[in-house]
């Protein structure tokens, strides 16, 4: 086996991440030395003696003041945060044993066999439970437990009693008892329900009903540390296999044949209850997180069935589920997973009736004293008042509940800041932790033991904020936190599955999104192949109209992307609901100019008998002549009438946008783009220029039309630029605003020769030619 250029505390690190114990990582390095590869194996070979020993209890040291400031973990709290080793889990013993305390047994497998079937960079977490009050019937549990759920035995009632012990909950809900129905009668299924609805259960009750092991495939290190630790608060043994965030060819190997023939000796000799696929939209490539390895998880469906493996009496169970996925995801995952054709299809509503979707356009960080109070819980919103809702509120008890979420005041919590980029998170958190706030940054280029502790002092209350990238953002389940989300996300999945951090206790919680709203947002994930491209567009650009939209209710928006139908007429809560939508206007005239002017470029006749207005036309014009974009429009469109000069570029952009939205222009351009940008015609567009000439044009301003037109624009505008120097008032604006955003422009160092006129200035120049006629 090929060896690393590791140090050997890199390896021991890697091992521990992987969920070995520091003892047997020391020991396994201490005797092959710093080869990563040859230290999986002889501790899986069991040659180490005392794998798997027990962590011992110790404090994590921690410091909130400085977020990036070390945090060193001792090896006895990363063994607390691990609960138990790989090894208890990977028996390759002919007997199953299923006592309380796993002695450790050996395991044998060979490197050819680790390298068997390659599967990078999957991280698996292990769920097995302790039989519990189940452990008299161990090892036959499976097939006994069926046989009572054939004979119409009350297995639910089983599984409540597990939860109540487990988990302190009374009954599972409809959507789990689905899906666990679903596994008991041998179907794979596909769970597809809201964000903090309690989907994990649907994987930890087969667990804890048969002593079996579940197999939980997850996409994020932060999500695998998050289950374990929640488990081993529950008293139920788990643990993780996964390799570090930044790809390393060591680990990738590791993980290869860790997948397969190791468990298939584990299905054989303890069982294995189900394979359970969380946050399966990684598996779609029109996801939002598109994870190539995940589409190789069909192997489990080919490799663990009744066919291959004799000991088997049915297929092992596929359970995938997810919070977010579009129709198009879902067909994607049934087929790439491989899964069978009875698969059942268990969905719930996508909505989340507690959390307060917002818009608010982004300040800039560093300079804006507001941001302080906000990230320390104070609200934006604290002091709405509920005038005019009362009326919109139906008699229904749903309507009731959430009217009643709505006068809640908004619970103290903490808060994830959710940012773009890994400098932001860096950069964020200390300038919070500089105002005295407990902040802490989560990134995957962080050290693991960062994240680690930052992981758990945030579950532990310890901090107020955490400045994290997606990296935090799938399935942490907390249940008090308030969210923010600072700067555009690159999708409405990834989005709602951030906002869905946010209040999982059910109390009212906010999901702000501040947002730049006079940028268009660019921000595309970095390793795209040219379809992803078209994608990664085509999802901001719906997250753009989603940021720039003021009239429609943002929850209704947000399901109704997912494909289901908002049954509320709103949510009552988000702040086009609170605030209501803008002033309707009358944009008739403005969206005529432009659409003629569209038309008359591409000499599409704007009239369809052929008589159209060409005032606006210039189609001879070079300029235009070659790819005329909205800009040029505009500009030509303002050039030409005074009257439009007011409203600037941002202004027409979302005009544009909403006449688009109607169907009456299109993109003419092969690319996709977040904003319409080299506008062309449609037959709607032209039909609508002919037929309804008196036709009114309602609509409602968009955010960008908004901020148009309340900021203080007098001579602001590129378009406007060069205009009106000759105006000592004008100019004093300019120079005055010039003065206060920018840095004072360095004069430019002109070397001269010595004595010489410098022949690069006019001053210069005029000097030479006086001197030459001297
Ligand atoms: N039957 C139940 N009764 C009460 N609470 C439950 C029940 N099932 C789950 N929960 C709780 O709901 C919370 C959210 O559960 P979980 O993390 O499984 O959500 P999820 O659906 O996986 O969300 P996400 O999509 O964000 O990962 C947990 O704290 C869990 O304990
Ligand atoms: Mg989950």
């Amino acid at each position: 086996m090929a060896g690393s250029r590791l140090s050997s505390e890199e390896v021991i690190a890697k091992l521990i991440e992987m969920g070995f114990e520091n003892s047997s990582a020391v020991q396994a390095v201490k005797k092959v030395g710093p080869l990563f590869n040859d230290a999986v194996e002889y501790i899986l070979n069991g040659s180490c003696g005392d794998c798997g020993g027990a962590p011992s209890n110790s404090e994590y040291s921690t410091s909130n003041r400085k977020a990036l400031g070390k945090r060193t973990l001792s090896s006895a709290a990363l063994g607390q945060m691990r609960q138990s080793s790989i090894l208890n889990h990977f028996q390759y013993t002919g007997t199953p044993k299923r006592s309380r305390n796993n002695n450790v047994p050996d395991i044998s497998i060979s490197s050819s066999e680790i390298l068997a079937r390659p599967i990078d960079d999957v991280k698996a977490s292990i769920t097995r439970v302790d039989c519990g009050n189940l452990k008299t019937v161990p090892e036959d549990l499976q097939v006994c437990f069926r046989e009572e759920a054939d004979t119409g035995l009350d297995w639910e009632q089983r599984a409540n009693n597990l939860l109540q012990k487990h988990f302190g909950y009374s009954s599972v809900k409809s959507f789990q008892k689905e899906a666990l129905a679903a596994w008991l009668a041998h179907q794979d299924c596909l769970v597809l329900a809201a964000t903090g609805s309690g989907k994990s259960l649907c994987f930890q009750i087969p667990a804890l009903l048969t002593g079996k092991v579940v197999i939980v495939i997850s996409p994020l290190i932060s999500l695998m540390h998050d289950q374990c630790l929640k488990l081993s608060r529950y008293g139920i043994s788990a643990c993780f296999l996964g390799s570090g965030q930044p790809d390393s060819g060591v680990e990738q190997k590791a993980m290869r044949g860790i997948l397969i023939k190791p468990l298939q000796g584990l299905a054989e000799s303890r069982g294995i209850a189900l394979f359970a696929i969380d946050e399966v939209h990684c598996v779609s490539k029109w996801g939002h997180d598109f994870r190539p390895d995940y589409r190789r998880l069909s192997v489990l469906r080919e490799n663990f069935n009744a066919r291959n493996l004799q000991f088997l009496k049915f297929d092992i169970p596929l359970m995938a589920l997810t919070a977010t996925a579009t129709i198009q995801v879902r067909e994607d995952i049934l087929e790439s997973l491989n899964m069978s054709k009875e698969t059942k299809i268990v969905i719930t509503s996508f909505f989340r009736p507690n959390l307060r979707f917002l818009v608010t356009l982004s300040p800039a960080f560093h300079s804006c004293s507001f941001a302080y109070g906000e990230f320390c819980g104070e609200s934006p919103h604290k002091d709405w008042e509920m005038s005019g809702l009362a009326e919109t509120i139906d008699a229904s008890s749903t309507a009731e509940k959430r009217l009643a979420l709505l006068q809640e005041p908004l619970e103290e919590g903490p808060t994830i800041i959710y940012v773009p980029t890994r400098k932001e998170t860096l950069s964020i958190a200390n300038y919070l932790c500089d105002y005295g706030v407990k902040a802490a940054a989560y990134n995957a280029s962080l050290s693991k033991s960062h994240l680690r502790q930052v992981h758990k002092e945030f579950h532990d209350n310890m901090l107020e904020v955490v400045v994290a990238t997606v990296a935090f953002g799938m399935g942490i389940d907390k249940l008090n936190v308030r969210r923010i989300h600072y700067g555009w996300p690159q999708s409405l999945e990834a989005y709602y599955q951030e906002a869905g951090r946010a209040g999982r206790d059910g109390k009212l919680a906010e999901c702000i999104l501040y947002a730049n709203l006079s940028r268009i947002p660019s921000l595309l994930p970095s390793k795209r192949s040219e379809d992803q491209t078209k994608q990664a567009y085509k999802m901001l650009s719906d997250c753009f109209r989603y940021g720039m939209n003021t009239s429609c209710c943002r929850a209704k928006r947000l399901v109704e992307y997912f494909g289901e139908d908002f049954s509320y007429e709103k949510c009552l809560l988000c702040d086009v609901c609170v605030d209501g939508p803008p002033k309707v206007e009358n944009l008739k005239e403005e969206a005529d100019i432009l659409m003629q002017i569209i038309a008359a470029h591409h000499g599409q006749s704007c009239y369809l008998d052929g008589s159209y207005d060409d005032t606006y036309s210039d189609s001879k014009s070079p300029r235009l002549m070659q790819k005329p974009n909205l800009r040029m429009f505009v500009s030509k469109l303002r050039e030409q009438s005074q009257k439009f000069c007011e409203k600037d570029q941002l202004w027409w952009r979302g005009l544009a946008r909403v006449i688009e939205g109607k169907g009456y222009i299109r993109e003419g351009d092969d690319k996709i783009h977040v904003q319409i940008k080299f506008p062309q015609m449609t037959r709607l567009g032209l039909e609508f220029l002919e037929f309804e000439r008196d036709q009114p044009f309602y609509v409602y301003p968009e955010a960008d039309m908004i901020l148009s037109m309340n900021k203080c624009k007098s001579y602001s505008t590129f378009a406007d630029w060069g205009k009106g120097w000759a105006d000592p008032e004008i100019r004093h604006q300019r120079l005055e605003k010039r003065r206060l955003n920018r840095e004072p422009r360095k004069p430019r160092m002109r070397k001269s020769r010595k004595g010489k006129p410098d022949t690069r200035t006019a001053r210069g120049r005029i000097t030479a030619k006086l001197s030459k006629l001297k």
